[in-house]
């Protein structure tokens, strides 16, 4: 597996891996790689000749005060892990390399980033979308995979991938995959390694309790009640507070007050001993 750090070899090898007609994947990520990543990449596999996959802690979606700095860092893990899944590259550029002095652009997407982890996060999607509209610009993949984990994520990247004509039948086509969940339930986060050992049993109320409010929502109890019952049962479990606990149409992630008549989601944000962590279900219609 080719290790990348320059653009310019990351267009020789790509154009080299295309020499024969074969299809690229690319699985953009952040590093600090477990199995939710791994699964990314066995998918890719699945689809395409080549998986490129991307490390890149993005400065740009990163607010003032968050873990941009303690985000963890292990290249040469990240890269050994990959190398074993039959990854052909790894792009790994530096900041300078995707940020070089003077760039000035960003990417909005509007409404769908909006509410949830956008309103928690302000710039957050417009990072998101501009560094994922340069990793399509610089592999300019067959085949892109992200985690349902970051489902609001997935949705704005659609979106955008729409609006600018970056997708099939010219460009990338994107695909969402399932969240991949520690045994107990917890979906698998880089993040969840910043919890300590309280913490992270306490976690799995997250899962637990919105498995729980799914339930009472199928079976007919009042949304906003479920929802404020699930935000206690948060707190009780040892969770500092809730950025939000919403029901959602599943595409347009339009806030829903009521028993879904078509496929929701329901998307809970929530902080525990410093950490923030996100979780998403969906809630049949
Ligand atoms: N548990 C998971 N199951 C499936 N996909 C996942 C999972 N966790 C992350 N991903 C996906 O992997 C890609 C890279 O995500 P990222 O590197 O930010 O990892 P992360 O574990 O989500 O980290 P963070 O703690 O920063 O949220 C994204 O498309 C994300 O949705
Ligand atoms: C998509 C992504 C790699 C863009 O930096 C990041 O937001 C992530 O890891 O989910
Ligand atoms: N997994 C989403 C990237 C972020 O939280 O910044």
């Amino acid at each position: 597996m080719q290790i990348i750090h320059q653009l310019k070899m990351l267009r020789k090898t790509v154009s080299e891996l295309r020499a024969d007609g074969s299809t690229v994947a690319i699985v953009p990520t952040m590093g600090a790689l477990h199995e939710g990543h791994l699964t990314l990449v066995r998918a890719a596999k699945q689809r395409a000749d080549h998986v490129i996959a991307t490390i890149f802690v993005n400065p740009t979606q990163f607010g003032p005060n968050e873990d941009l700095d303690a985000y963890p860092r292990q290249l040469a893990q990240d890269a050994a892990m990959l190398e074993e899944e039959g990854t052909a590259a790894l792009w790994a550029p530096a900041v300078e390399e995707m940020y070089p002095g003077g760039f000035s652009s960003s990417i909005r997407v509007a409404g769908v980033s909006e509410g949830f982890c956008g309103a928690d996060r302000p710039g957050h999607f417009d990072g998101v979308a501009t560094v994922v509209c340069k990793l399509f610009n610089q592999v300019r993949p067959d085949l892109a995979f992200f985690g349902e984990k970051d489902w609001q994520q997935l949705a704005v990247i659609r979106q955008m991938a729409r609006d600018l004509d970056l997708m099939l039948p010219e460009a990338t086509d994107i695909i969402g995959v399932p969240t991949v969940r520690e045994a107990d339930g917890l979906a698998m986060s880089s993040r969840n390694r910043y919890l300590d050992k309280t913490d992270r049993a306490a976690a799995v109320a997250l899962p637990n309790g919105m498995k729980h409010a799914i339930a009472a929502i199928t079976s007919g109890d009042a949304v906003t009640e479920v929802l404020a019952q699930l935000q206690k049962s948060l707190i009780a479990a040892g969770f500092a507070s809730v950025d939000y606990a919403q029901l959602a149409d599943a595409d347009s992630l339009k806030p829903l007050d009521t028993k879904p008549t078509k496929p929701a989601r329901l998307l809970v944000a929530a902080r525990i001993g410093g950490t923030r962590l996100i979780d998403n279900m969906a809630v049949p219609g």
